[in-house]
């Protein structure tokens, strides 16, 4: 894989006048990284702005030197968070189905397996335990292998098998990763490098 590069440059964000960041810089390669930092700091929004998924309020996202708004950028990221909301009225293969369309990829079968997510296919999103929404929001994130990876706590709701073999997955996986955390498994683990938020925003 080529130089990776995701840069956050001066950016700010808030929410009904709640300051979440201020001018905050960063910068992510071809690397894995946790974010930490208690809960309300902003590990779950930042993720969202550097997927475009969230407006900032000042400053720039770029992936390889392209603004994150750039259409072609968005085949390069895949995020999982709970926050993004998932169209209830089709089930998990209606869903894949149009993600793999979108995202020209073939539909997920190993990834689907290693997840013991077959049964929960045919589903509404609707009617899947938190553990199964988990799943398919991985399995979304993960079935074009994006350059960018953005997950949100990975590994919370996950089941014991699902949640070593992704750990083991992303122990292998080869592009710029970036998960928040809390989990020992992250936060304790060599091969990730922590950003504490709090130690560089403006939070209060
Ligand atoms: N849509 C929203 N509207 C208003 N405030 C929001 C919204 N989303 C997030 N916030 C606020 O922004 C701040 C950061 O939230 P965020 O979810 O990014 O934190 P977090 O670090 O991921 O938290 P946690 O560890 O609990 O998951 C919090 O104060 C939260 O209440």
């Amino acid at each position: 894989m080529e130089n990776q590069l995701l840069e956050i440059i001066k950016l700010s964000k808030s929410y009904l006048g709640h300051q979440v960041f201020s001018e905050l810089d960063l910068q992510f390669s071809q690397q894995k990284y946790c974010i930490v930092g208690e809960n309300g700091c902003g590990k779950t929004t930042l993720l969202l702005l550097a997927a475009g998924l969230e407006p900032a309020c000042s400053g720039e996202i770029l992936i390889d030197k392209k603004p994150v708004t750039d259409k072609a950028v968005r085949f390069d990221i895949g995020i999982s968070s709970d926050r993004i909301v998932l169209p209830e009225f089709l089930t998990s293969k209606q869903l894949l189905d149009f993600h793999c369309q979108q995202f020209c990829c073939p539909f997920p079968e190993e990834l689907i397996k290693a997840l013991h997510f077959a049964k929960q296919l045919t589903k509404p999103i609707k009617g899947l335990s938190l553990g199964s929404l988990k799943k398919i929001s991985l399995l979304l994130a993960l079935c074009h292998q994006p350059k960018y990876l953005l997950l949100d706590e990975p590994t919370t709701g996950l089941d014991k098998l699902s949640r070593e073999w992704l750990l083991a997955y992303l122990q292998r996986y080869n592009g710029c990763l970036i998960v928040t955390s809390h989990e020992a498994c992250f936060i304790d683990n060599s091969h990730y490098r922590q950003i504490n938020l709090l130690q560089l925003g403006d939070n209060d």
